[in-house]
């Protein structure tokens, strides 16, 4: 099986098995250190050392590259003036700079976060991928294997009665990229439109984790937002409507979820 594509587990009969579900993922996907997890917040701890984070470039209005990557969409910054976009603080070891942002999501609003709060998922998950700036030490390289090269700031959807306009650009370009490999531009976004308002962003959830899909590298210092994002319904339900996971479009893209992973011996932490 090792020449099969991975696949999430709703694609594996539709694609008649030539496909590989998550229990069968390879590279670091079965190992102890891996996400999503459900974080129980009975068993958190308090860590006053996770202060508020500094987001530098999250309001500059930019372009984005919108992506079908075959397992979600995926905004890649268009940024050609090196703006840099980035996050500190939060208890992070140094700045992040994002790389890209996607999410995950369901036709059913209880199913399509990857993490899951006292055993709840929301509707969907957006995460904004950073990559650790490394020092003038330039030790790139080696870094990149270290277990926190990687953070990922997790927002949980859940549907609300308003229609949410920071996502109406992003919403309206999906019936754009049907198929994957399939690309798009918008213009005048900022991060900032897709998110709570800053201040309501200071209760986070921390653990160390993997990326959740392969190969899964336990690299990844995970932050999971206690406020959700509230979009409307319909805005949720046209992810699922609009793109597909196949070239002949007989497959919608939803529930591009990864199962929960064993918490093993990792504290979850709470700012
Ligand atoms: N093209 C795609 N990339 C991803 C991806 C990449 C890096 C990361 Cl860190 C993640 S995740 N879900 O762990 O945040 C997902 C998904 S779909
Ligand atoms: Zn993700």
């Amino acid at each position: 099986a090792a020449e099969l594509h991975w696949c999430y587990k709703v694609q594996v009969e539709p694609s008649n098995y030539t496909c590989l579900g998550p229990d069968k993922w390879g590279g670091n996907c079965q190992k102890s250190r891996q996400s999503p997890i459900d974080i129980v917040t009975s068993k958190v701890q308090v860590n006053k050392s996770l202060g508020p984070f500094s987001f530098s470039g999250y309001n500059e209005k930019l372009e984005w590259t919108v992506q079908n990557s075959g397992h979600s969409v995926v905004m890649l910054p268009t940024t050609t003036d090196g703006t840099e976009v980035a996050i500190a603080g939060g208890g992070l070891p140094a700045r992040y700079q994002v790389t890209q942002f996607h999410l995950h999501w369901s036709r059913l609003m209880d199913a399509g976060s990857e993490h899951s709060i006292n055993g709840e998922h929301f509707a969907m998950e957006l995460h904004i991928v950073h990559q650790k700036e490394e020092g003038t030490s330039g030790n790139q390289n080696d870094a990149q294997d270290s277990g926190d090269d990687t953070a990922v700031l997790a927002f949980l959807v859940k549907p609300g009665p308003k229609v949410n306009d920071g996502f109406r650009p992003l919403v309206e370009a999906l019936s754009k990229i049907p198929r994957p490999e399939m690309n798009t531009t918008i213009g005048g976004i900022s991060l900032l439109d897709f998110l709570p308002n800053e201040e309501k962003l200071r209760h986070y959830f921390r653990y160390l984790g993997s990326l959740t899909t392969p190969t899964c590298d336990e690299t990844v210092i995970w932050t999971v937002f206690e406020e959700p994002i509230e979009l409307h319904r319909d805005q949720i339900l046209e992810f699922s409507d609009k793109l597909y996971y196949d070239e002949k479009q007989r497959q919608n893209m939803t529930d591009n979820v990864r199962p929960a992973q064993d918490q093993g011996q990792r504290t979850v932490y709470k700012s």
